[in-house]
């Protein structure tokens, strides 16, 4: 469930018309709900009322500094995969023992910034990573909390380049090899074993490969509990997939993956950690774009907007499907056309949809792509040298443009001309 809803034959994002954003704002431009990134992290908080837990935003599907002040206020913890995220979840005023940091290639650099400002865990993904963390821990004379974040070969059955427990991905310590790992930890300074940590891939609609690797967890949390490590929290990951198109079956929803959890390891005794990105900000956030064109092609009609694959690259890289409504209902019984909706950047692969059955639009007209909220403002570019889109927040009937778009000056002057270049 969304808050973007037809009321007075207008889109509205909450109480908001986004024929009003895009006057003041103009287009395009990427629009939050903050009603439904509060109710999808309320879901999943419900979803392990069960046990000691903390939901964990993945900071990465969405990074906007207000986006994480508003689910940090509401008690989420964060993950963060950089300095970049940890600096961005810090400025939003969460505190350092609510933020967890994955990533598969931390610096050093990076490590002595979160271990001096406070972190709630390492989840350390190798074995050079380890002997890292634990020489910059100690020499900070510091312990660290971390956990190992194990691949379970496991196939998540989701698209191939955002899979990520399968062996023959670059993330996490084979499983089969975590106990050898744990045991060379116990022998280092500066780190202090606190659970194990998992995660398998993003977009998964189904609960089957979740159960398959939680159970695995459960296994090896045995085994090093008998081995004398101290497991007392397990980080599950994020990873549960969204509706992308109406039409689509209607992936499980946090209440179902959260009684998979309690099935496979709610015996364990453990912290549960989770860290849920896409399904909290996709479904909360549109990209909202409008006509420039309506070109008559060979057998087909172009629709050419005003946003382009470096706003919202999903399609291009994945080929992903996002819906695409226009803003201003149309009246009962128009028939619609197809369309191929397509940016202004120079690339075929500039494409948003292919044939896509719309209402009959003109330059002008306003449409919204849903499900933009997750991995779309924070994967864009200014390839062609088209500056960041705003990002507005709303909530209620308020709104607020919580990222300005650049000017022009601003984005040319960050580039510096070498003395050696300038005229004498
Ligand atoms: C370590 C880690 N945690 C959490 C997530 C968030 O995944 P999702 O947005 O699919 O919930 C990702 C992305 O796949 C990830 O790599
Ligand atoms: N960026 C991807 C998902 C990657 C998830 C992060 N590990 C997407 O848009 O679907």
């Amino acid at each position: 469930m969304d808050h973007f809803l037809y009321r007075d034959g207008v889109l509205h994002a909450e109480d908001v018309p986004l024929t009003e954003i895009a006057r003041s704002v103009g287009t395009p431009a990427y629009v939050y709900s903050a009603a439904t990134l509060l109710r999808h992290y309320s879901l999943f908080d419900e979803a392990l009322a069960w046990g000691p837990h903390l939901v964990c935003y993945a900071v990465k599907a969405a990074s906007n500094v207000a986006i994480l002040k508003l689910l940090g206020d509401a008690g989420a913890g964060m993950d963060v995969v950089s300095e970049g995220e940890y600096r961005r979840a810090r400025a939003a005023g969460v505190p350092g023992d609510r933020i967890v940091f994955s990533g598969v290639g931390k610096t050093e650099t990076e490590m002595r910034h979160v271990l001096a400002d406070g972190v709630r865990q390492i989840n350390i993904e190798s074995e050079p990573e380890m002997r890292l963390l634990s020489r910059v821990a100690a020499s900070m004379g510091v312990e660290v909390p971390v956990t190992v974040r194990v691949n379970p070969d496991v196939d998540a059955k989701t698209h191939a380049k955002i899979a990520t427990g399968r062996a023959e991905d670059k993330f996490g310590i084979p499983i089969a090899k975590a106990r050898q790992v744990y045991a060379e930890i116990a022998t280092l300074p500066g780190l202090r074993v606190v659970g194990i940590d998992v995660h398998i891939g993003s977009q998964l609609v189904d609960l089957d490969p979740f159960r398959q690797a939680y159970r695995k967890v459960a296994d090896l949390t045995e085994a090093l509990r008998a081995d004398g490590h101290s497991i007392e929290r397990l980080d599950l990951g994020g990873g549960l997939g969204i509706p992308y198109a109406r039409s689509n079956l209607a992936p499980p929803v946090p209440m179902e993956y959260g009684e998979v959890i309690r099935d496979e390891v709610g015996h364990l005794g453990c912290e549960i950690e989770i860290e849920p990105g896409r399904l909290i900000a996709g479904n909360a956030g549109i990209l909202m774009t409008q006509t420039i064109f309506v070109k008559e092609g060979e057998g087909r009609d172009f629709l050419i907007v005003d946003a382009a694959m470096n706003d919202l690259i999903r399609p291009a890289m994945y080929g992903a499907h996002h819906d695409i409504v226009p803003v201003r209902e149309a009246a009962p019984g128009v028939e619609q056309q197809p369309y191929d909706i397509v940016g202004p950047v120079c690339e075929s692969g500039d494409t948003f949809a292919k044939g896509r059955d719309m209402v009959p639009l003109s330059a002008g007209d306003l449409i919204a792509f849903r499900s933009a909220g997750a991995y779309g403002a924070v994967m864009s570019s200014e390839y062609n040298s088209r500056p960041l889109i705003p990002e507005v927040l709303v909530q209620g009937d308020q709104y607020a443009v919580i990222r300005p778009r650049p000017t022009f000056d601003e984005m040319i002057s960050r580039d510096t001309i070498p003395e050696w270049l300038a005229p004498a």
